[in-house]
């Protein structure tokens, strides 16, 4: 039952018994049927369709179904149609003529069609994964050898270590591009503990750092301290030392003066160090690490690094430098070229072939750009199988929770990761699927669950969090069999999380390499894993792109992911009358998948603080829409989007009227031009909204903004790397 301006529809009714327009007294009588409407539907345990709100329909779908449902009415009884904008323009005087137009839509009207994919299927890159070669073959430290073996569990070095290792004990600069999940990090941690545990004089804490990690994110930061303390198990005398944002900045400083040989941090929190701490030198550093380096690279952190280099450069003239990112492209290295003395660029996949590099050879030169350097390809772990799946927008949510669903309830030892494009999204779908898919009316008490089915469990991680609970939920989500997290980009590089078995990402990520470094979270290490791309029609050209980058992708019809809600007792359509039941067919699985949403757009709608809490979530994803890169613009175009059906992905029954794309990126522009007489608080305004989710968090100012905004989101994915300047010094 819609009412919509007095006027009282059955949408499930035919057309001929909808009422007739009411105003003044009569409107009395409209809202006495409706609550009779409603207590029919109530009794008889259907669904009334969603309300719809009778406004000029903003977008060319919702124009069609207008006239749809103009063509509907034409031939029934009574129902004279009118433009709302002429009902919206003349509400006071209305004509009585003139009747509302109403609309209706449903999930699964006027969507767009879904075109035929027709990718082309190109020959991945791949590396073989082990050598056959044993850590004890290297010239390491006994303790070292059986730490690895006895404390890491490792007899067999991976083809990056086996090629690396040796290379970066000689003392050479090196660029390390091996596929995600392939041992980087020991291919880097194992050389600088050999070297620094042989040195002739014994390392004394209060030297200072030794070796210098840069990593983008916390947790990754988090997870490399973790395992270089275990390789210094036998070394007690060399300290190792992590910072990051977020942590309390008096206890670093204190370690920071007690000295620390092996140091890790983000580049953010060094720099606040390095600007406020007078202990921290950089005289004896000997290494220079930069884990997931084209990230490091990257815009969002140039000032950071630039600050970095120069302080490192100031003090300490001879050092190694090491890059190393599965995603390092030549663009990377012809920077790191610049600034890397004689470097080797190691890569253990042989490109020519798509295979393994036969000879397992370093190929001992960094190779000059070549044409087409743009469309690199990265090599993708041979047990991950990648999927995309085609979805109009209005079905974007309930496919996602059908998805869900279906692998994390209905199978078990699931474990998996979402990634969306901003914080406000991540807490946005944590609350609503909190909400609905674990307290939804029926859903089975614990131990009542169906044979075979898992409880869900959701955890969600963004740069949005205070620290402690990030932390927490990294260490819970490392060590779960199963669950759910629903993540940004912070959780796309480097983590190292046991046992995930599906990557869904459902927005598209701004650049190929970080395709790569999301659906890398799984298949690791020669492991099994899957990925989900979720799409929408109009974004189906996006598959081509990856294709160009060698990256095949094969299709998952939304009607397969929606046909597991006809499994789950929650969602059982109601019966319409005494009908028999139905095998789950195509009417059943919409039925089903209709009822999530009403589950979903009834929580929204349940009050006006969670409708607020929706648009904001709507206006977060459609400003993240407006900043993908030029070259990919032409496929996520913001006028592309129908803004009637992204809001029903939020749960939003219509779009929210003052939130037209245009709005949303005027506000945007507004920001990136701020007015000079508020110009502190836009400047804070632009700062949040752009600043990387790496940053350590403690920028002047920013903080105390992040903290009043709580849900502002970070900036979106940075543009490709760029030279610094600092990189000219440091030669070897
Ligand atoms: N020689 C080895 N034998 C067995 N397991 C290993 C070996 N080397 C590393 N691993 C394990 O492989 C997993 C992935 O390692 P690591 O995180 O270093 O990969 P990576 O190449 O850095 O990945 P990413 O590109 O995503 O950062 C870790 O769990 C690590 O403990």
């Amino acid at each position: 039952m819609a009412v919509t301006d007095g006027v009282l529809l059955h949408l499930s009714d035919p057309p001929a018994a909808a009422s007739r327009t009411f105003s003044g007294p009569r409107r009395t009588r409209a809202s006495q049927q409706a609550q009779a409407t409603k207590r029919k539907y109530q009794a008889s345990g259907k669904v009334p369709p969603a309300k719809r709100r009778n406004d000029t329909p903003s977008h060319p779908a919702e124009k069609t179904a207008e006239k749809e449902m103009q063509r509907t009415f034409k031939g029934k009884k009574a129902q004279k149609v009118f433009s709302p904008k002429k009902s919206s323009a003349s509400a006071a005087g209305r004509n009585p003529e003139q009747k509302p137009s109403i609309k209706t839509s449903s999930l699964f009207k006027n969507n767009p069609e879904i075109p035929e994919l027709h990718r082309p299927v190109v020959q991945q890159v791949q590396e073989k994964v082990f050598s056959s070669d044993a850590f004890h073959d290297l010239d390491l430290h006994p303790h070292l050898i059986s730490t690895i073996n006895t404390v890491l569990n490792m007899s067999s070095m991976t083809s990056v270590q086996k090629q690396s290792i040796p290379v970066l004990l000689e003392g050479r600069d090196a660029l390390v591009r091996s596929q995600t999940g392939s041992g980087k990090t020991l291919a880097y941690c194992i050389p600088v503990v050999q070297s620094l545990q042989a040195m002739k004089t014994k390392i004394q804490r209060s030297d200072g750092p030794y070796a210098l990690v840069l990593v983008p994110t916390r947790e990754l930061a988090l997870q490399s301290f973790d395992t270089v303390q275990k390789l210094l198990k036998p070394f007690t005398w060399i300290v190792p030392g992590v910072l990051m944002g977020g942590e309390k900045r008096k206890s670093e400083k204190a370690r920071l003066r007690k000295g620390i040989n092996i140091l890790i941090s983000t580049p953010g929190r060094l720099v606040d160090h390095i600007k406020s701490t007078k202990n921290i030198h950089f005289g004896r550093i000997q290494w220079l690490i930069l884990d997931e380096a084209d990230r490091i690279l990257d815009l969002g952190f140039e000032k950071d690094v630039t600050v970095i280099l120069n302080a490192v450069n100031a003090e300490c003239q001879r050092r190694q430098n090491v890059l190393l990112s599965a995603t390092l492209t030549e663009g990377v290295a012809r920077l790191a070229d610049i600034s890397l003395h004689n470097p080797v660029s190691i890569s253990v996949v042989d490109e020519s072939h798509g295979q393994s590099n036969p000879k397992g050879k370093a190929v001992l030169e960094v190779s000059a750009p070549q044409a087409g350097d743009e469309l690199d390809s990265f090599a993708i772990p041979e047990g991950l199988d990648q999927h995309v799946t085609l979805v109009p927008s209005k079905l974007r949510l309930v496919s996602l929770a059908a998805f869900i669903l279906q692998k994390c309830k209905f199978e078990t030892d699931q474990k998996m990761i979402v990634f969306f494009s901003t914080c406000e999204l991540v807490e946005f779908h944590y609350k609503l699927f909190l909400q609905t898919l674990l307290s939804s009316p029926g859903a089975p008490a614990a131990g009542q669950l169906p044979s075979g089915s898992t409880r869900l469990k959701f955890l969600r991680l963004h740069g949005n969090m205070e620290q402690e609970e990030r932390t927490a939920v990294f260490q819970e989500f490392s060590h779960s069999k199963t669950g759910v997290l629903l993540c940004t980009d912070v959780a796309a590089r480097g983590l190292d999380l046991p046992q995930v078995t599906w990557i869904v990402q459902y927005s598209a990520p701004s650049s190929p390499a970080e395709y790569i470094h999301r659906i890398g979270r799984t298949a690791r290490i020669g492991c099994h894993g899957s990925s989900l791309l979720i799409l929408a029609p109009s974004e189906a050209e996006y598959v081509n792109s990856l294709a160009s980058h060698k990256i095949n992708v094969s299709e998952m019809k939304m009607e397969d992911i929606l046909s597991v809600l006809t499994r789950d007792a929650c969602f059982k359509g109601r019966r319409w009358g005494h009908q028999k039941p139905r095998a789950a067919g195509p009417q059943e699985i919409r039925e089903q998948a209709t009822v999530l949403q009403t589950l979903f757009e009834d929580y929204v709608h349940s009050s006006e603080r969670q409708v607020s809490w929706a648009k904001k979530a709507l206006q977060s994803f459609i400003r993240a829409y407006a900043t993908y890169p030029r070259e990919l613009k032409h496929i996520f175009h913001v006028r592309s989007l129908h803004l009637g059906h992204v809001a029903k992905s939020f749960g939003l029954r219509d779009a929210p009227k003052n939130l037209s794309v245009s709005a949303v990126k005027k506000r945007k522009a507004n920001l990136k031009r701020p007015d000079p007489h508020k110009k502190t608080q836009s400047k804070h305004r632009l700062a949040e909204i752009l600043r990387s989710e790496y940053s350590s968090g403690m920028e002047a100012g920013v903080a105390k903004v992040k903290k009043q905004n709580k849900h502002s989101e970070p900036g979106a994915g940075q543009p490709a790397a760029r030279q610094h300047p600092a990189w000219a010094v440091g030669k070897k």
